[in-house]
């Protein structure tokens, strides 16, 4: 996948001055000014928070469940930024909800998962946001497709907005189980690849659909460098409208964060890291052998495809297979490999021997 260039500003509301993560959290959905305004109160004295989020329009599943109080809500977020100081963010998904937002003075938007998904509906939003200087995130879309989260990116963008960032809240995918939206790290850690200078920020909040699950997923998103997280809470959630499993108390989310461990994103400021400039020759070192190896067996992979075309002999030699899975399997648990890691390497190795091969029989590779 090739490198978007996105342009963004040096500073932004985003980005903390001093680097340290931008901690965003507030209830799901705003439900009465006093809800609002007490959660506010709270999570004002909970450590790092500085952007407060509420749900003002709420894109539910199915119809007839709670969706949001609407414009009223605004006035709420309003009072907030006034009375606390801090920055005050919403959900917007349609021009008529930016304007709106943008009317009461919202600091920060953020394009729900199931907006980024439409490229006409982001394109509309960034058209109503031509010329607005004001930070917008936006979420991964429902689907894993990174093409369409950094397309989503890319219309902001081009209409000149500037303060930009990812939020990465899972994705739906056929069994999500343990969690609400599967985290798929690698996909998240290809997506800081491809656009490094976008911060990214994990709301472990949907990722996990549950409390429970909040602390690993926040520390995991730590440890991968992302530079924020976007946590739900609400002043009691037992009682809430929306996603009542998921969010946590002021007090937890304090608990929460006081656990979590910070580490120094980029090592290579430092003066006095020989030692990891060393193992990571090795590193490097093994990663180029392992490169020769591979070339070295998918040669012989292609000489065994010719005398297979040659005997008119099957691709699929499963037996074999088998036999090779048990032999390296049994190698990897001899070494302390995790299996799945393995078997998951070996796969992948017999399908390109596979396509290589059917290549050389066909004359073309299979899918
Ligand atoms: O042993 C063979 O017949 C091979 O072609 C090698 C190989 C492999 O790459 O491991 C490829 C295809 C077969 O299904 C089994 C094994």
């Amino acid at each position: 996948m090739s490198k978007p260039t996105i342009d963004l500003l040096p500073t932004s509301a985003l980005i903390n001055e001093d680097r340290s993560p931008l901690i965003i959290a507030g209830p799901c959905s705003a439900e009465s000014e006093e809800q609002v305004m007490e959660t506010a109160r709270l999570i004002k004295e909970v450590p790092g928070v500085t952007v407060y989020r509420a749900g003002i329009w709420k894109p539910r599943t199915r119809p007839n469940s709670f969706e949001g109080i609407g414009v009223p809500g605004l006035k709420w977020l309003k009072r907030v930024k006034q009375e606390t100081g801090l920055k005050v963010a919403c959900e917007v998904a349609n021009t008529a909800q930016v304007f709106e937002a943008l009317k009461a003075g919202i600091d920060i938007l953020w394009i729900g998962a199931r907006t980024t998904v439409n490229p006409f509906t982001v394109q509309e939003i960034a058209d109503a946001l031509r010329g607005v200087d004001i930070p917008v995130l936006v979420k991964n879309p429902v689907n894993p497709d990174l093409q369409l989260w950094l397309g989503a990116i890319e219309r902001l963008n081009q209409a000149g907005l500037k303060q930009l960032g990812g939020i990465h809240r899972g994705f739906s995918t056929f069994d999500n189980a343990p969690y609400r939206n599967m985290p798929k790290w690698n996909s998240a850690i290809e997506f800081k690849r491809l656009v490094p200078e976008l911060p990214l920020i994990c709301d472990p909040s949907h990722i996990a659909g549950n409390r429970e699950l909040l602390q690993p997923i926040a520390q995991r998103a730590m440890d991968l460098a992302f530079e924020g997280l976007m946590i739900e809470t609400h002043v009691d959630p037992s009682v809430a409208l929306s996603d009542a499993s998921q969010q946590v108390t002021p007090a937890d989310l304090k608990k929460l964060l006081a656990s979590l461990r910070f580490s120094k994103v980029d090592p290579e400021t430092e003066d006095d890291h020989y030692q990891l400039e060393e193992m990571r020759r090795n590193i490097d070192q093994l990663d180029k052998e392992l490169m020769e190896v591979f070339a070295r067996r998918a040669r012989l992979s292609r000489k065994i495809g010719e005398y297979k075309k040659e005997h008119n002999m099957a691709i699929l030699q499963v037996k074999r297979w088998d036999q090779i899975l048990e032999d390296i399997l049994e190698k990897a648990n001899k070494e302390g490999l995790d299996e799945k890691f393995v078997r998951s390497i070996f796969q992948t190795v017999h399908h390109y021997s596979i396509n290589i091969q059917t290549e050389i029989v066909n004359g073309k590779a299979d899918a």
